[in-house]
């Protein structure tokens, strides 16, 4: 028998409790033994649940019961969580998260800390949401040297977007209806200004290239300076605005890595990804460009996730598969500073004074643009330094970068 206990009983550990019920014949077939779930952690009481006689509020009882094999951590948050986690790990207790800012910002310590414990710390939920991308990065993509990676990581922010398009809601009332289905964080600022997705690229950088990438390495820019006037402008040159996290593994060995607002082409997969879900393209030397793509955030689909793991700790209890990368650093990380793309500029300012700075420009029309507004894309592929140089002088209102 393997004995699991929930920490945090809201959207992805009900969604945990759902997902062990449901299908447990199944999974205890798949791990040739009986998953029960004994223990339910929770500062609130649930009466009116089904697991209402499995919630506790003190979690040395699940420290100190040598029956309980695996923590489910769903709590979220880096304090908290990470003393349960550490607690749990150190009691000789595998632990699944789904808290991306955890293993973001202590991934690499949590990991040393499990191995030294002789168990398990997995986290396929943290990124992607219900989408296999952790094991696949480190199992199946093993044999690549990977050299970039680039995605749409966060749930929330997508569904904000496509739901301004498609259905001309303003930002605030998709912003309440990403809440209303649980896609969004507590504070749902780290989804609007990109911290999630920040979390989930540091991640995926850790994991790929081998040394841990801390979020205040990685330059990160949200969706609130995105305007429905920008979207018309990019609609007009038959692309769509995408927030993306990107990390680049660059020949000297160092990640550069980013958030921020993309003009993506209709051609590119990327551009079709819609509503909660998300994608992300693996760039590795053999396998070329691989693609991962399914739902980003929501209840069942992060808990298939965290269940999976849960699956494979369980069948993992006397031979354990560590994961992990190497501490982190000043040196591992640069800023996006060398990295030369096209750009979209919106700016008050007349053509002439463009195209006087940008020979190349393509200048971008959409109905009802105000006296002086000016939208075009710079032609040229430039650093962002370039870009400050070439703008000097011109009223800009934003720039985003066109992905390549
Ligand atoms: N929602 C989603 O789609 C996804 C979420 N995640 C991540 O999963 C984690 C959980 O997210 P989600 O389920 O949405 O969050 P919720 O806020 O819905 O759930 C967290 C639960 O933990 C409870 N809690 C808070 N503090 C404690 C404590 N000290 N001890 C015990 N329980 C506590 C909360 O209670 P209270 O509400 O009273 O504070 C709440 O019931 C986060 O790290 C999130 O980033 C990852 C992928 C997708
Ligand atoms: N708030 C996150 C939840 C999943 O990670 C998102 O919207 O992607």
């Amino acid at each position: 028998m393997v004995n699991v206990a929930i920490l945090g009983f809201g959207v992805v550990g009900s969604g945990v409790a759902e997902v062990l019920a449901t299908n447990g014949e199944h999974i205890d077939h798949k791990v040739e033994d009986l998953i029960r779930l004994k223990y339910i952690l929770d500062v609130k009481d649930f009466p009116d649940s089904p697991f209402a006689d499995k919630v506790i509020h003190d979690f040395s009882i699940i420290e100190n019961d040598p029956e309980v094999n695996i923590v489910v951590e769903t709590i979220g948050g880096a304090r908290v969580a990470r003393e349960f986690t550490e607690r749990a790990l150190k009691a000789g207790k595998s632990v699944v998260t789904s808290n991306k800012e955890l293993v973001a910002e202590h991934g690499y310590d949590l990991l040393k800390l499990a191995e030294e414990h002789g168990v398990s710390y997995l986290f396929e939920a943290s990124v992607g949401g219900g989408i296999p991308i952790i094991r696949p990065l480190n199992q199946c993509l093993a044999a690549n040297e990977i050299t970039e990676i680039c995605g749409i990581l966060n749930g929330t922010t997508n569904y904000i977007l496509t739901r301004m398009i498609r259905a001309g809601l303003s930002f605030a009332a998709a912003l309440k209806e990403a809440q209303e289905n649980g896609y969004a964080e507590q504070d749902p600022t780290a989804d609007i200004e990109g911290h999630d997705a920040c979390r989930k690229i540091c991640i995926l950088a850790s994991l790929a290239f081998g040394r841990h990438v801390y979020p205040d390495q990685v330059p990160t820019q949200g969706i609130t300076g995105v305007t429905l006037a920008d979207v018309a402008y990019a609609e007009s040159c038959g692309k769509k605005i995408k927030l993306l996290g990107r990390a680049i593994h660059r020949p000297d060995g160092r990640v550069c890595a980013f958030v921020a607002p993309h003009l993506v082409d209709l051609e590119d997969p990327l551009s079709g990804v819609e509503d909660v879900f998300n994608a992300i393209t693996v760039r590795g030397n053999a396998i070329g460009d691989v693609m991962f793509y399914g739902r980003g955030a929501g209840k069942l689909p992060t808990a298939s996730a965290v269940v999976a793991d849960v699956i494979d700790a369980a069948k993992h209890m006397k031979t354990k598969k560590y994961l992990g990368w190497g501490p982190g650093g000043a040196e591992v990380a640069v800023p996006p500073a060398g990295v030369e793309s096209v750009w979209y500029v919106r700016a008050n300012a007349a053509s002439d004074q463009v195209r006087a700075a940008f020979p190349g420009a393509v200048f971008l029309a959409r109905p009802g643009a105000p006296e002086g507004e000016c939208a075009f894309l710079t032609g040229t592929a430039l650093t962002r330094g370039m870009l400050d140089q070439a703008l000097c002088g011109l009223d800009c209102v934003c720039v985003f970068r066109v992905l390549d």
